[in-house]
């Protein structure tokens, strides 16, 4: 099988320069890997962003490449309320990115450590999503929650990601359809070569995943980047509830067991 080519970062630029001209974007996990890449893209189409994440100086690095139109909050989305978001009159696009989980079998998980990764994949992300709601609704916002792509296919390895996943799917689609004024999106990139996955699992292993994509490639920052700033447009519409799966795909196929 051929492997389609991966476009160059020049050929993911679809939209006209200024597409987000004087729009306010909050980009959660924005010191690193895709919520980096999201943030300088926003940035680059004209968006002022608000970057969050734990760590402060990973959010100055990307402030350093972002420049004057870029601000950062250093916070834990898990164990602090989002007042930040709260206080917000107005807010054009939330971008929940921050996530993550590790690899373990079922049988290893204890409760805490089940809980810490619902609690980040979802639990953490509707509290922000209740906090982001009536900046939000004042401005016709929308909201684009990363995710894992076909997460109810079952995933040996990352149950409780999965159950995370799939909950913020089903979440998505449940308040699309309650608070119409919002419109609200998962994107589930495939596997996307970013240090955070490559701290999760070796290169060898990565390379089959990758291979077993029925595109046989791995999905680039820059395509990433190019759909969130795509569902933060006009083009968006007449989308809403939707899980976007932009995996090569991935999701059409059986995960790999990542663990036993
Ligand atoms: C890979 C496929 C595609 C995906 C790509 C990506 O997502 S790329 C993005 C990649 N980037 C990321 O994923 C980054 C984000 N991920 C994270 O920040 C963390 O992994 C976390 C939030 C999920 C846990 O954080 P934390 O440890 O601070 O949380 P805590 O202190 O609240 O609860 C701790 C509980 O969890 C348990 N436990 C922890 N590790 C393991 C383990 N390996 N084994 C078993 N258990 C484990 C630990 O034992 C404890 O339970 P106990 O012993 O008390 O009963
Ligand atoms: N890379 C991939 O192949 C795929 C990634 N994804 C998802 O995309 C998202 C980004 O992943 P990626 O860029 O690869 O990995 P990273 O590990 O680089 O990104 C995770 C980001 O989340 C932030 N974060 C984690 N926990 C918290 C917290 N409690 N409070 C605030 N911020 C937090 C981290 O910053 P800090 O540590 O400073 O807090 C980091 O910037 C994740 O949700 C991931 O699960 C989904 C499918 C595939």
């Amino acid at each position: 099988m051929t492997a389609a080519p991966r476009p160059s970062p020049e050929e993911c630029k679809v939209l006209p320069a200024g597409a987000l001209r004087d729009r306010f974007a909050v980009v959660t996990g924005a010191g690193s890997g895709i919520g980096r890449a999201v943030t300088l893209r926003l940035v680059e189409l004209g968006a002022s962003v608000m970057g969050v994440g734990r760590r402060a100086e990973r959010l100055a690095e990307t402030a350093a490449l972002a420049g004057h139109r870029f601000t950062y909050r250093a916070l834990d989305i898990r164990h602090e309320p989002p007042d930040f978001l709260a206080e917000l009159a107005e807010l054009d696009l939330l971008v929940n990115n921050a996530g993550g989980q590790f690899i373990a079998p079922a049988a290893e998980i204890s409760r805490r450590g089940f809980d810490a990764v619902l609690d980040l994949n979802l639990t953490a992300q509707a509290a922000l999503l209740q906090a982001a709601r009536p900046g939000l609704a004042a401005r016709g916002g929308r909201v684009v929650n990363l995710s894992l792509s076909a997460p109810d296919r079952g995933i040996p390895g990352l149950v409780h990601s999965a159950a995370a996943r799939a909950g913020i799917a089903a979440l998505t689609r449940s308040l699309a359809r309650q608070w119409p004024a919002i419109k609200l999106f998962c994107l589930a990139p495939g596997t996307v070569l970013t240090a955070g996955v490559g701290e999760e699992l070796p290169p060898e292993e990565l390379a089959g995943i990758v291979e077993r994509t029925p595109l046989g490639r791995d999905t680039s920052l820059d395509e990433v980047a190019e759909w969130v700033a795509a569902l933060g447009c006009g083009i968006a519409d007449a989308v809403s509830g939707a899980l976007i799966e932009v995996d090569g795909g991935s999701g059409l196929v059986a995960a790999a067991a990542l663990a036993g």
